[in-house]
């Protein structure tokens, strides 16, 4: 049998429409350092990772390359390509400049604080399940509205999970479930898994992820990931 080869996806071309900066979100300095350099220096540092592909903006390629990629001597990042237009054109942009590994870790760029204890916990899963993502359960109590502005109804809070990244899958799957959801434009999707559920063959298991793996998406959030990046380097 031959040996694993597992890839890293990190998605790094959105426009950050909700943080509303001037430099797009996964460019803001976090303790000095840009927001995707956490993600990256995760992964480079995980030993059972082989190889990242960086998903960037068209115009944000070469910023990448030299400011981010070689000022941080990121050796694991093999190839940048431009994302597309929703955050699934990218996730299937950064699947077709792979070409084949086992397994692949979609993540956002934009969630700067994943830890290795998280990587591994979604490493023995997916070995296992062919398909997890990681998450936590609520914290909140949930409410649907109606379509007057009042609550309509409260959702079981036992079963409820906030979904985070990395989404982890065999490569094959979650390229098959990718190309299928090309021919439907216009779909809405906003995570890998769903597309999975709508198009795969698996069933995605849920990971222990972690309360600290926010998403960098409105300015108070820039907030928390000071005090959060105080022990990362
Ligand atoms: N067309 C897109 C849209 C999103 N992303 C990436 O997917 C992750 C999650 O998306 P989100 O936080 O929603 O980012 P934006 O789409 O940039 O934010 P907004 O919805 O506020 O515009 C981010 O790392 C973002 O860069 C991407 O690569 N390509
Ligand atoms: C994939 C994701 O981060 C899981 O929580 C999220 O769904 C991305 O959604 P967004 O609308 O692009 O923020």
């Amino acid at each position: 049998m031959g040996q694993e080869k597992n890839v890293a996806v990190v998605l790094c071309a959105g426009r950050g429409t909700r943080m509303n900066s001037e430099v797009q979100k996964q460019y803001l300095l976090i303790k000095g350092k840009p927001v995707v350099y956490y993600s990256l220096i995760a992964f480079e540092k995980c030993p059972f990772i082989d190889e990242i592909v960086l998903v960037t903006g068209k115009e944000e390629i070469e910023y990448c390359r030299h400011e981010i990629i070689e000022k941080y001597n990121l050796k694991k990042v093999k190839s940048i390509v431009a994302g597309g237009k929703e955050r699934y054109h990218s996730v299937f942009e950064g699947l077709k400049a792979i070409g084949c590994c086992d397994y692949v870790y979609i993540h956002d760029g934009a969630r700067p604080f994943i830890d290795q204890e998280l990587l591994q916990r979604a490493c023995d899963s997916v070995r296992i399940h062919k398909a997890c993502v990681v998450g936590m359960p609520v914290k909140d109590t949930i409410k649907i509205s109606g379509q007057d502005g009042f609550a309509d109804h409260t959702l079981d809070r036992s079963k409820l999970w906030m979904v985070q990244t990395p989404q982890v899958f065999q490569y094959s799957l979650v390229y098959q479930a990718y190309d299928k959801i090309m021919k439907y434009p216009g779909i809405q999707v906003t995570d890998d898994a769903m597309v999975v559920e709508q198009m795969g063959q698996a069933k995605i298991k849920l990971v222990e992820g972690s309360y600290k793996n926010i998403k960098i998406t409105t300015p108070e959030d820039l907030e928390i990931a000071e005090i959060f990046a105080k022990d990362r380097a």
